[in-house]
């Protein structure tokens, strides 16, 4: 699905990432984790192609993301959802037509009742009409969450989903991302809290990916 061939990055000709392969099977369940800077979100562009490896290579759904075209990263895109650290929305439109946006972007035709049934599935029913700016911090991960469906990817890639979250949010969060991986997505989830993991463990076959040193270690046994 995802796989990384000796890949590296640089910003700036600075190397962050060194050495990577490793494959991330369909349906597979990972975590990545590593300290702060140590390139989890840098790792999570290249798995969308929103950078490429400046060493080795990287290919995402059997495409080498050396050789795609604008239209290819965009139909790609649409292969992926991301639920985006800082989580933005365009504060003028409702939570409903925030989430419906990819729709409306890649001029696909919106059903209401889909949009109902997912914003209902993240437990925002009651805010459906409202606006971004007076959501609580959950209930935007959430918004963001569905956001990162509303295409039906085959993966979900979430940075820190639980970032600025109470503990029940971060369950309930975690769970539907559970949900999701047994409806056959794969999922990778960013995330610094080994709470989070360590939960994980009784409700999926989760795999680690540390970064340390530059580079990505795999914990070899399932959770
Ligand atoms: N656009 C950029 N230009 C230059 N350096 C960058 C850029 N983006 C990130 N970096 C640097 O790359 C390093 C890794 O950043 P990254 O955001 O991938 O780490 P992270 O593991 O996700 O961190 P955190 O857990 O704090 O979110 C950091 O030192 C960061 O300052």
């Amino acid at each position: 699905m995802i796989e990384f061939h000796n890949a590296g990055y640089g910003y700036g000709g600075r190397e962050l990432l060194t050495e990577m392969t490793l494959s991330l099977a369909p349906g597979s369940f990972h975590f990545l984790t590593g300290p702060s800077g140590a390139g989890k979100t840098t790792f999570l562009k290249l798995c969308y192609r929103e950078l490429q490896a400046t060493a080795g290579r990287v290919s995402i759904l059997g495409q080498d993301t050396r050789e795609m075209g604008r239209d290819e990263v965009a139909q790609l895109r649409r292969k992926i959802g991301v639920v985006h650290q800082d989580c933005q929305f365009l504060d003028h439109l409702s939570l409903a037509e925030n989430v419906a946006l990819p729709l409306t972007v890649a001029d696909r035709p919106r059903d209401d009742q889909d949009l109902v049934d997912l914003l209902a599935w993240v437990g925002l029913t009651e805010q459906i009409k409202a606006k971004p700016p007076e959501l609580s911090g959950g209930e935007r991960q959430r918004a963001a969450l569905a956001r990162a469906v509303i295409m039906s990817p085959d993966v979900i890639l979430a940075d820190e989903p639980t970032g600025n979250v109470d503990w029940e949010m971060s369950l309930r969060l975690l769970q539907l991302l559970v949900e999701l991986n047994r409806m056959g997505k794969t999922v990778v989830i960013a995330t610094h809290d080994m709470h989070l993991i360590r939960q994980a463990k009784s409700q999926v076959q989760a795999r680690v990916l540390r970064i340390s040193n530059r580079r990505i270690q795999q914990s070899g046994a399932d959770l």
